[in-house]
Formats: C-alpha cells, sequence, structure tokens
C-alpha cells in the first residue's frame, strides 16, 4: 500500500549561536532519517529533549525543509512542487496539533472562524456547508456549540487543544501530527485529550504520527514505535514487542526508566546528559553514554539490521539479545 508520507535520507541542519557572540555553530537536529507512514497506522516518536523528534514531525508536513533527503507524498516529492501545490497538497493533506494550544491558535479570532478558515482556505464547499461543517468539527471534538464565538482566552487549555485538534481535522487529512498534544495541560484533562485522538483515530482513520516524552502513552497508543538519538532514528519496533524486545541499548534504557512498567525494574542509569547537537560523538552517537560501547562504536555507525520479528529493526554493533529479561540486560555493564 502506498505511503501516506515517505521522508528519505532527512538531514535537517540548524545555524545557532551557541558559542561567542559573532559565532554561529551547525546544529545537526536530524541526520539521515527514514520513515514511512502508512494509511492509518500510528507512529510513536520517543527519545530525550533535543533529539530531533519535533524537527522530524516538522519535516514531514513540510514546515521544516530537509537540506538533504526527500520527503513525499503520494510519491511526489514535496519540494521539487511549485509553492502553490505544496501548500495545497500538505494543507489538505496532514493536520498538526502541537504541544501549546495558546499559541497556536489565533488569540484574536472566535472558535468559529479558526475552524472556518482551513476550509475558506482550500475552498471547501459553499459557505453554507462550511458553517454546517464548523458546528460538525465542534461536536466531533466535544466542544458546546455555545462556544462558536469565543476567544480562545475564554477557553480552558483543554478546550483549546480540542479547538486545535478539530482544526486540523477540518480538511479529512490523511495524517495527523501530535507532537506533544498533552504536555502543556494540566494533569486532570490529559487523558480526556489522548482519549479523544484515539477515539477520532479509530473512527475517521487518519495516520497519526504521535511525539511525546511520555514512553508508556505512546506504547499504548501506537502501533510502531521509534527511538531517536541525537537526530538519528536508531530502533523501530512494532509497539507491542519495544519494552520487552527491544534491541539497541538506548530503547531499553527509555524504557526501563519510564513509569508504569507490568514489572518494575530497576532503571538502567545512562550517564551524563545527551552531548550537544553541534558535535555529535563520531560513531554511533550514543557510545559515550553506553554500557555496551567499545573501540568499533567510535568508527562508525551500523546500517539498520533487522530483528527477529516483522517491522524491527535497529542501527547497533552490540544489541541487547531479544530475549533478554529487561532485569538482566545490563550484561556487559563496565560497572
Ligand atoms: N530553530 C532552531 N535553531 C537552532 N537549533 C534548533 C532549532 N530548532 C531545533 N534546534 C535544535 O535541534 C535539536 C533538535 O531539536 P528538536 O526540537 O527537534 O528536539 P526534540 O526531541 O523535539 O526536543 P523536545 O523533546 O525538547 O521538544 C536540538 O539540539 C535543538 O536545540
Amino acid at each position: 500500500m502506498n505511503a501516506v508520507v515517505e521522508v528519505r535520507d532527512a538531514h535537517v541542519v540548524h545555524r545557532a549561536r551557541t558559542g561567542g557572540l559573532f559565532r554561529r555553530d551547525r546544529v545537526y537536529a536530524l541526520t539521515g532519517a527514514d520513515l514511512s507512514v502508512a494509511p492509518g497506522e500510528t507512529v510513536g516518536v520517543v527519545g530525550e529533549s533535543g533529539c530531533g523528534k519535533s524537527t522530524l514531525a516538522k519535516v514531514l508536513v513540510g514546515i521544516e525543509r530537509p537540506v538533504r533527503g526527500t520527503v513525499s507524498y503520494g510519491g511526489r516529492d514535496l519540494w521539487t512542487m511549485p509553492p502553490a501545490e505544496r501548500r495545497a497538497t500538505v494543507g489538505a493533506g496532514t493536520g498538526v496539533v502541537f504541544q501549546d494550544p495558546s499559541t497556536a491558535l489565533n488569540r484574536r479570532l472566535p472558535v468559529r472562524r479558526i475552524l472556518r478558515d482551513p476550509l475558506d482556505v482550500h475552498r471547501r464547499g459553499t459557505p453554507a456547508e462550511r458553517e454546517e461543517r464548523v458546528r460538525e468539527l465542534m461536536a466531533l471534538v466535544g466542544l458546546p456549540g455555545a462556544l462558536a464565538d469565543a476567544l480562545p482566552g475564554r477557553l480552558s487549555g483543554g478546550q483549546r487543544q480540542r479547538v486545535a485538534i478539530a482544526r486540523a481535522l477540518a480538511l479529512e487529512p490523511a495524517l495527523i501530527v501530535a507532537d506533544e498534544p498533552t504536555s502543556a495541560l494540566d494533569v486532570s484533562v490529559r487523558a480526556q485529550i489522548l482519549n479523544l485522538l484515539l477515539d477520532l483515530r479509530e473512527r475517521l482513520g487518519p495516520a497519526l504520527v504521535f511525539v511525546s516524552h511520555d514512553i508508556q502513552t505512546v506504547r499504548r497508543m501506537s502501533d510502531r514505535v521509534i527511538t531517536m538519538y541525537l537526530g538519528r532514528i536508531v530502533e523501530e519496533a512494532p509497539a507491542a514487542d519495544v519494552a520487552g524486545a527491544a534491541r539497541h541499548p538506548y530503547t531499553r534504557a527509555l524504557f526501563s526508566a519510564a513509569p508504569g512498567l507490568l514489572h518494575p525494574v530497576d532503571p538502567i542509569p545512562l550517564r551524563g546528559p545527551v552531548p550537544s547537537a553541534t558535535r555529535p560523538p563520531s560513531g554511533c552517537p550514543f557510545r559515550t553514554r553506553c554500557w555496551r560501547a567499545d573501540a568499533v562504536c567510535a568508527e562508525s555507525l551500523p546500517e539498520f539490521s533487522a530483528a527477529s520479528r516483522p517491522g524491527h529493526r535497529f542501527r547497533c554493533h552490540h544489541p541487547v539479545q531479544e530475549d533478554t529479561p529487561i532485569r538482566d540486560q545490563r550484561a556487559r555493564s563496565p560497572e
């Protein structure tokens, strides 16, 4: 089946003032990322802060242009399309839900106008049909019709995120990208928003790319989980297998530290913070914190190897054995 979106060998490099006043360093935000999203599937993206999750999300929806590599919709490269066609393709084909609904929504527009905007821009239906669609969208995300004329400032955080989700769904896109959609919300409403996303996915069937720090939620929501480290995708596994059968030591460490494990284990401690994305280590970027690393890891990052389960692959010279129980996975530890 054709992918909804396909990213091949994508590289994103930023220029940032990380050194002295006049020095601009290169920040390697995304390096050689490959990702293909099938219709209707949910892909979860995990990794520590700064590892490139949002950058990958932005590349998927054409907000960030890779300096190298391709992003294809329906087999056509987004960045070789004329700009108007690119905007139309991305605008109608994707919906984006960002972390903070208070900055993502135009504060001066009432809910009704926010939801009508994509319909107007893409000229969907008659004015009366658009009004009807706005009512339909509000009902879909559980917003009372009485809020149609409210400005975002009058809404609660959860209601604002419902508006953002409704806006993302307005044109019935084949792909929704949700980047930390609940992390700016009160704990009490996070579950409601997650359940809403899950429910809408079931009912409407878009593919969903879900970025989150909450590893257990990602695992529960996704069909497939992508682990990122310092701008690289280092493992890709079916969500059902990722906690127990991950082969990359970094994925193991992330899951060992995630609350809510069925059989809690001692978290695998990682040495120090993630290195700077301006000077990623040679070879495998994880080697400076990995308890299994040796000299070969400084020389190269291996290509992906296939694990025994379909759809599971990883990049590591010294992968954890698949059937290693989570509590024994520190074998080869130098400590
Ligand atoms: N506009 C920018 N200019 C300079 N550096 C940037 C820019 N955007 C992102 N970066 C850097 O690129 C790297 C990847 O950032 P990104 O936001 O994709 O990571 P992330 O995994 O989503 O982090 P978080 O979980 O904290 O949102 C980081 O080192 C970040 O500081």
